[in-house]
């Protein structure tokens, strides 16, 4: 089955100049953020930064007070989730998105049916569709769960939850995935393993991440982009940010990599 949405040239997401307003209080104030296919970019900041705010912007939960966010060069804003979701950008919604009283299997087919815009009620027929069968096999197997195929979602531990819900947002093949906090709540052993999974199904995608944890920051990202009260005031490497003072004093005071758990 073919659904993968091909980026066109430049950009795979970009803010120009977004601004969101609640009342009269500017939450987004003029962020600018451009980021390459295939890059990984995780967005840090301190705590009301603006961080989920963000978020909700790209994915169309939310429409700007002014400013372009342009996913593959076209511009979204005003669109509804779903339609931003069919143009090939899927977020993770936490285990909020799995249905527990489902197998793993049957979570993931969801998934794949849901990009292709069939509805639930249609769910007696699906062991007729053939091609979502193979797709959701082959996404449990690239998120190491292929033994617990028939298990019920709620029974899956923790990690593997998350594991099925990364599984549930790659389903439709979108090319820019957004994943919030995705190790949260995470053992240190779990966190490592599972930023190698994120790694390996989001090769050749581009991934952004919103993320406290400066350990996975540092694991995952091609480049970090730092939002300060609205503002995008750092997007480089790793190494770059974290010698950046203007990054260092946002974080009071404190050198990035000591200010691991700071952001919380
Ligand atoms: N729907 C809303 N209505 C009004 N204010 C909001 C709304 N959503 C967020 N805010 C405000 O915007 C600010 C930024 O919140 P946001 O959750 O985006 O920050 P964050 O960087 O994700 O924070 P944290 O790191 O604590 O999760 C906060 O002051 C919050 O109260």
């Amino acid at each position: 089955m073919k659904i993968d949405t091909v980026p066109r040239a430049g950009y795979a997401l970009e803010l120009k100049k977004l601004r969101k307003s609640f009342g009269k209080t500017e939450i987004i104030r003029g962020a600018n953020l451009a980021v390459n296919p295939g890059e990984r970019v995780a967005i840090i900041g301190p705590n009301g930064a603006g961080k989920s705010t963000l978020f909700n912007l790209i994915s169309g939960r939310f429409e700007p007070s002014s400013g372009d966010v342009l996913l593959n060069g076209e511009r979204i804003n005003g669109k509804k989730p779903f339609e931003i979701n069919r143009l090939g950008l899927s977020r993770s919604f936490q285990i909020t998105n799995i249905f527990p009283k489902l197998s793993v299997f049957e979570n993931l087919r969801c998934g794949v049916l849901w990009s292709l815009g069939y509805k639930y009620t249609f769910l007696k027929f699906l062991a007729n569709l053939h091609d979502a069968n193979a797709r959701a096999d082959e996404l449990m197997a690239m998120i190491k769960l292929d033994r617990k195929r028939d298990v019920l979602a709620t029974h899956l531990t923790y990690a593997e939850q998350r594991a099925l819900e990364i599984g549930i947002t790659i389903a439709g093949g979108a090319s820019v995935i957004l994943l919030d906090e995705p190790t949260a709540g995470m053992s240190r052993s779990e966190t490592s393993r599972f930023i190698s999974l994120i790694k390996e199904v989001t090769v050749g995608k581009t991934l952004l991440t919103v993320e406290h944890d400066m350990g996975v920051v540092f694991g995952l990202a091609d480049r970090i982009a730092v939002l300060v009260y609205g503002e995008v005031i750092a997007c480089d490497v790793p190494e770059a940010v974290r010698a950046d003072p203007r990054v260092q004093e946002a974080y009071l005071g404190l050198p990035v990599a000591d200010a691991q758990g700071q952001g919380r």
